[in-house]
């Protein structure tokens, strides 16, 4: 079903335009982030965040991601302000993560990469029926990535790092209810944004990129848990370990990046 894609040698980012042509689009994401290239825009207002209803539903191994679904059927956790022109509905939030001492965030900072990055994916509910229809629109989707560091423990992390064992596996799915991802995030919403794509097929142009300035430390036995997940499914008896599972950047093509004040 669909085109098989994956982060290997044969099936990885270089090869994706062959069966994704939007690949090579203008507007494809993730891009190198330069700071003092970026425009501080005083129209920018605050980034604002309401996840306090959260309704977490499950989390999930889709051979790509560990990946924590929410119920979006109402306006509970919502991201609205900064570039937003209507508040976003949370769907789902993911991770993108490197080998052993090794950078894997999709987004870097003046060419500097971080050791992950994480991915909270929200769709305008006001102006799209679904997430689907959503998704392939301009103006569909806005994604807040958030860069993780090595450092100390994440005390909040621990709540997904100690259940990862049961979603080991490709097309395995745990209930997962009542996490709040607002314990993820850091404490200044500082960010830039500019207008990108998904990073993984099927890379529709359709993101509203914010990227937060500031990182959120974890410790490396909590990115280590990452990287037991494999890509590959229980019966498959060649076990791909989960890593690397990041896009490099992608050219800018004369695209502004924002900064909030
Ligand atoms: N990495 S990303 O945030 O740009 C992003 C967001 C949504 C999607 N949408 C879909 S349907 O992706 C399915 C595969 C997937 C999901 C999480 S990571 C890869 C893909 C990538
Ligand atoms: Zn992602």
């Amino acid at each position: 079903t669909g085109h098989h894609w994956g982060y290997g040698k044969e099936d990885g980012p270089s090869s994706w335009y062959k069966n994704y042509p939007v690949a090579e689009g203008n507007r494809q994401s993730p891009i190198d982030i330069v700071p003092n290239e970026a425009s501080r825009d005083r129209n920018l207002g605050p980034l604002m965040i309401n996840y306090d209803h959260c309704t977490s539903i499950n989390i999930s191994n889709n051979g790509h991601s560990v990946v924590v679904e929410f119920n979006d059927s109402d306006d509970r956790s919502v991201i609205k302000g900064g570039p937003l022109d209507n508040p976003y509905r949370l769907k789902q939030f993911h991770f993108h993560w490197g080998g052993k001492g090794h950078e894997g965030s999709e987004h870097t900072v003046s060419g500097k990469g971080f050791a992950s990055e994480l991915h909270l994916v929200h769709w305008n509910a006001v102006k799209y029926k679904t997430y689907g229809e959503a998704s392939t629109a301009p103006d569909g989707l806005a994604v807040l990535g958030i860069f993780l560091e090595t450092g100390d423990d994440h005390r909040w992390l621990h709540m997904i790092t100690d259940v990862l064992y049961t979603v080991k596996y490709k097309g395995s799915i745990t209930d997962f209810k009542g996490f709040n991802p607002k314990c993820l995030l850091p404490s200044s919403l500082h960010f830039w944004t500019y207008l990108g794509s998904l990073t993984t097929p099927p890379l529709h142009e359709s993101v509203i990129w914010i990227v937060l300035k500031e990182p959120i430390e974890v410790s490396e036995k909590q990115l280590g848990m990452l990287r037991m997940l494999l890509f590959t499914e229980e019966e498959d008896n060649q076990k791909m370990r989960m890593e690397n599972n990041f896009r490099p950047p992608q050219p800018l093509k004369g695209r502004r990046v924002r900064s909030s004040n």
